[in-house]
């Protein structure tokens, strides 16, 4: 364990009213605005917590989700550590735009390697009882683009905030000790002649 806190960089995008800013602001000041304004570009805050005993602070990006809003906010997609891609449970189209949403984000944060780029699945609205998209199709949507956890949340009601903002952590958190075991094997692998630990990266 690690008294040192890192600063993580988790970025939010989804279609235009699916909640992304609700879902930052109940988890950073713990309110809801059922009138919240569309974004206009970026916003973002931050929240310190400790996760399995590491300390971090969380610089929690919430991006405009509005087509018009598209220059605005992909300047700021390097450099996030995770993504967050959040549609609405009421909201079919929302649930179909993930992967324009997922490819926008490789493309405009340069991510060299997609695949073991730690995104992080929210359905939003479960406090809403028509629902458009069910649990079961939206986990397979996951298991099939990347394996990919997911987590159903409802800003309005507190389900599952603090939950999905951990589990994007914990998400950076596995991809850097995945990194950090790999650094070990190759340093181990350099000081003998075997070629074993190598074989992660
Ligand atoms: N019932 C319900 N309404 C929600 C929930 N989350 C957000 N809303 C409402 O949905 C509307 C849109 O929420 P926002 O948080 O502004 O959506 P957004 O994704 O930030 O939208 P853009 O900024 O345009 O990208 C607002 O009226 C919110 O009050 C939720 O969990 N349940
Ligand atoms: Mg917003």
């Amino acid at each position: 364990m690690s008294g040192k806190s890192l600063l993580l960089k988790v970025i939010l995008l989804g279609d235009g009213g699916v909640g992304k800013s609700s879902l930052m602001n109940r988890y950073v000041t713990n309110k809801f605005d059922s009138q919240a304004f569309h974004t206009i570009g970026v916003e973002f805050l931050n929240r310190d917590l400790e996760v399995d005993g590491r300390f971090v602070t969380l610089q929690i990006w919430d991006t405009a989700g509005q087509e018009r809003f598209k220059s605005l906010r992909t300047p700021f997609y390097r450099g996030a550590d995770c993504c967050l891609l959040t549609f609405s449970v009421d909201d079919r189209q929302s649930f179909e735009n993930l992967s324009s949403w997922q490819k926008e984000f490789v493309y405009y944060a340069d991510v060299k390697d997609p695949e073991h780029f730690p995104f992080v699945v929210l359905g939003n609205k479960i406090d809403k009882l028509e629902r458009q998209v069910s649990t079961e199709e939206a986990q397979a949507w996951c298991m099939e683009n990347g394996n990919y956890p997911y987590l159903e949340t409802s800003a309005k009601d507190d389900t599952n905030v603090a939950v999905a903002f951990e589990e994007a952590v914990r998400q950076v958190l596995a991809v850097e000790e995945q990194l950090e075991h790999c650094m070990l094997g190759h340093t181990i692998d350099l000081h003998s002649s075997s070629k074993s630990g190598s074989s992660c990266c």
